[in-house]
């Protein structure tokens, strides 16, 4: 899975120009793998899982046994459900690449809606940056100003865990260091 996310990370940094900062970001990245178990829904349909959100990482790789649930919240403002072969693994890219981005590249927000009566599990690779991310210059412009303040993603998710009772699921990037 770290194979995974540095291939995909590499192909991020070609696309925008940028490989030069490459190894420095690769040497900064810091990652941790979460299980996650899901009981049976008592109710089928009621939403049950996990709440919209963005995740606080840099990027999350996604593998997960065969109840279905992951929806994905795209451009057009539509929740669709992910449907996932034995063998996939989602990429996405989260709260620390829109930074790192200057929006470029938008924080995948998902959601888990448990619809099966069967128990779910998944795994994630967490991916985050240590120190402060900011965007390469490369991808500033005076009609692209900087977005953000510099963030302190290990700092960020603290922050997140401690106050997600104040400031909910639905907690953007934006809301922390947006300007
Ligand atoms: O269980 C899943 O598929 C998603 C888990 C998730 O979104 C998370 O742990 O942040
Ligand atoms: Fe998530």
């Amino acid at each position: 899975m770290a194979e995974l996310n540095q291939a995909v990370t590499r192909m991020v940094f070609e696309n925008y120009n940028v490989e030069k900062h490459l190894d420095d970001h690769l040497q900064s990245t810091v990652s941790t793998l979460r299980f996650n178990k899901y009981k049976k829904p008592e109710k089928i349909g009621t939403g049950q899982g996990l709440s919209g959100h963005t995740d606080k990482t840099l990027t999350t790789i996604l593998h997960q046994n065969h109840v279905k649930g992951l929806e994905i919240y795209t451009k057009d403002n539509k929740w669709i459900g992910f449907d996932p072969l034995p063998s996939s693994f989602l990429f996405m890219a989260c709260d620390g690449f829109q930074v790192w981005s200057n929006d470029r590249i938008p924080s995948c927000k998902h959601r888990v809606n448990l619809k099966e009566n069967e128990e779910r599990y998944s795994f994630g690779l967490f991916s985050y940056l240590e120190g402060v991310t900011r965007a390469p210059d490369e991808l500033t412009a005076d009609d692209h100003p900087v977005k953000y303040k510099p963030l302190h993603m290990l700092d960020y998710v603290q922050f997140y865990v401690a106050n997600y009772r104040n400031v909910g699921a639905g907690f953007s990037v934006k809301e922390y260091c947006g300007v």
